[in-house]
This record gives C-alpha cells, sequence and structure tokens, in this order.
C-alpha cells in the first residue's frame, strides 16, 4: 500500500520510523484476560475475593489468574496514563498495543491515552486464541478473515475510524486448530498485501513456533516481519532456539517481570527469572543475533502495574537495561534491541 510504505501507523496516524524510540514490542494498556481465569486452590479464595492489599500481593504475583478482579485491567485505565507518562520519562517512545479480538480491544481508550501522554501507541489487528473466536468468527472463510484484518488496518477496527498498524498479537494454543490455522492463513495473506508487521502468540509447546512459521510462510507470509512472542515460556534449550532463529522471525521476550514457580497454562514449564532472560538475550547476541531480538513486559493483568505493587512498563528501562549492560550486551546491542529492531519490524513496506 503505497500511503503506508516507509511508515508506521499508530493509533493517532502515520509517523515517521525515527520519531518512535525506545520500544515496548508487547504490551497491553486496557483489556480482559477473563477467557484464562483459573479457579484458585482450596483455601486461597479470601485472597482471591479480595486481591490489592499488602498481605495479599505475593499470592497474586504467585497466581495472577486465579483473581478475577486481577484479569480485568481496563479497570485500572487511569493508572496505565499515569504509568506511560512514567514510562516517557523513563526514556520510552512507543508501545505496541497487543489486545486483538476475543480479549476486548478498546481502540477509542488507545487513541485517547496517546493524546494524553505523548507515547506513540501502535494497535493490533486480528483474533486472540480460539477460546475467544466467536461462532460467527469460526465459520468465517479465510478469504473473509482477510478482508476483517485488511480492514481493521486501512479503515478502522471496531466501528471506530482508528486504524490499526499491526497484525497481533495472534492468538493459536497448542495443537493448533482449525479455526486459529485460518487466521494464520488470514494474516499471512493480509501482510503480503499490506507489508506490514505481524506478532504471534504461540500455544505452550517447544514445537509450536516452528509450526506457525510453516503455516505463515506456506500461505506467502513475510517472516522477516513477524516477531514471535512469549519465547520465555516456550524454548528452553540453546539448540532448538538457534535453530528456530534460523528461521528468520524478530524473537522475542516479552515477560520481563513475570516472576512465577507455578505456571498454571503448563506446570512443566519452569518460567525463567529475569536475570535467565538476560543471560538468554546475551547469547543470542553472541551467536550473532542482535539484530532479530524484541523485548517487552507483556502487562496483561492489573497486580503488574505499579499502584498495585508491580513493575510497571518501565522496568525494562529502569532495571533490565543496567543488568544487560553488565552482562556482555554493549550500548550500541541496547540501542538495536529498543529502538532499531523494533523500528525496522513496525515500518510498513
Ligand atoms: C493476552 C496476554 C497474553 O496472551 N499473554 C501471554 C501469557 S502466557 O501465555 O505467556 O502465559
Amino acid at each position: 500500500m503505497s500511503e503506508l510504505r516507509g511508515k508506521v501507523q499508530t493509533v493517532l496516524g502515520l509517523v515517521d520510523p525515527d520519531q518512535l524510540g525506545r520500544t515496548m514490542t508487547h504490551e497491553h494498556l486496557t483489556m480482559s484476560f477473563e477467557c484464562c481465569y483459573v479457579p484458585p486452590a482450596a483455601g486461597d479464595e479470601a485472597a482471591a475475593e479480595d486481591p490489592f492489599h499488602m498481605q495479599h500481593m505475593h499470592w497474586l504475583q504467585q497466581n495472577p489468574y486465579s483473581c478475577h478482579a486481577n484479569l480485568q485491567l481496563k479497570k485500572d485505565i487511569s493508572a496505565v496514563r499515569d504509568e506511560l507518562l512514567a514510562y516517557r520519562k523513563a526514556g520510552g517512545g512507543t508501545i505496541v498495543e497487543n489486545t486483538t479480538t476475543g480479549i476486548d480491544r478498546d481502540m477509542s481508550s488507545l487513541r485517547q491515552l496517546a493524546k494524553d501522554t505523548g507515547v506513540h501507541i501502535i494497535a493490533g489487528a486480528g483474533y486472540y486464541v480460539d477460546i475467544t473466536h466467536t461462532e460467527a468468527t469460526k465459520k468465517m472463510s479465510v478469504e473473509k478473515l482477510t478482508d476483517i484484518i485488511i480492514s481493521e488496518v486501512i479503515h478502522g477496527a471496531d466501528g471506530t475510524d482508528i486504524r490499526c498498524g499491526v497484525i497481533g498479537e495472534i492468538g493459536t494454543g497448542w495443537p493448533i486448530t482449525d479455526s486459529e490455522k485460518k487466521v494464520l492463513q488470514a494474516t499471512a495473506h493480509a501482510q503480503a498485501q499490506l507489508g506490514c508487521p505481524v506478532i504471534i502468540h504461540p500455544g505452550r509447546n517447544r514445537a509450536a513456533p516452528a509450526e506457525i512459521v510453516r503455516i505463515l510462510q506456506e500461505a506467502g507470509g513475510d517472516i522477516s516481519k513477524t516477531v514471535m512472542s512469549h519465547l520465555d515460556r516456550t524454548i528452553f534449550d540453546e539448540g532448538e532456539l538457534l535453530e528456530f532463529a534460523n528461521l528468520g522471525s524478530y524473537l522475542e521476550y516479552d515477560l520481563f517481570g513475570t516472576e512465577m514457580l507455578n505456571y498454571p497454562f503448563n506446570l512443566e514449564v519452569d518460567m525463567p527469572s529475569d536475570s535467565q532472560r538476560v543471560k538468554i538475550l546475551a547469547f543470542l547476541v553472541k551467536e550473532g543475533y542482535e539484530d532479530k531480538i524484541v523485548v517487552a513486559h507483556d502487562i496483561h493483568t492489573r497486580n503488574r502495574l505499579t499502584i498495585n505493587g508491580g513493575h510497571g512498563y518501565s522496568h525494562i528501562l529502569k532495571n533490565i537495561v543496567p543488568k544487560m549492560l553488565t552482562r556482555g550486551i554493549s550500548q550500541h546491542q541496547v540501542d538495536k534491541i529498543l529502538i532499531e529492531n523494533p523500528k525496522h519490524w513496525l515500518t510498513f513496506k
């Protein structure tokens, strides 16, 4: 699309890629994660009913999905506004907001947040995981899904004239369902027409990222303009990680700030600490992938906001960057991860 080529599309319109600055490629500012509620363990009901108190903070950090109130990030919009102002003060410029259809995308609030804070916000087109697909969505053809995704980028999403600047996060589980596969194919078709960035939420299985790349590629997608999210909880073996990295997507470590022992969506997973995440980034840099790494916090529950005792959207800038610099990642490489790589990914071809 000639109007979009060479530009980045924010919720306030097209901008020059050099305006973005430091960019978190995977966050949420307003959404609901009720689709992924996990009932609390017996005896924990009191904490789950009344979560935002000092004495429940650690429980909530360990069990963020077992409390209905905690899944409603959209209730904290005013705190998110303050956090975005703090993010700008900490040197942040842009946030990619990954909320897609199925988890309560709110385009008008995103536009208002961008106006109020001066942070560039890029909204996501498309669909989250199968459990959030409506019966109507499941019945749609790939062509219809493609038309809808393209329209969200060209005309605006959810009945507004506010346009998405990226496709995703496109949700998939494991195994990938028929409906998710159609959405992936539609994503690839839309990307082929628009030359736009794509971002994927893979299922929680180490084979998922490569399988998704295969489906996208077969449908004509551009893997070099695609981010694979959540690698921190998906691929653990260094050899397998390098094999996946070779396929050419951006490699996203986006759960910075998440410290959780018993990961309820896959109990076999040992969620890494932030120190371990930095170690993996240093490994990928040493192996020559500094042009392919992007990072974020993927804030999607309320306990992760500073107002509720969490780390907030500035944690990477304030705490992780200094750590990276002490672990063999140079300032030049940090700038690639935070500025150059997101900029190249987000620019329409
Ligand atoms: C909507 C937010 C989201 O999907 N986050 C990913 C959580 S996890 O799959 O890594 O647990």
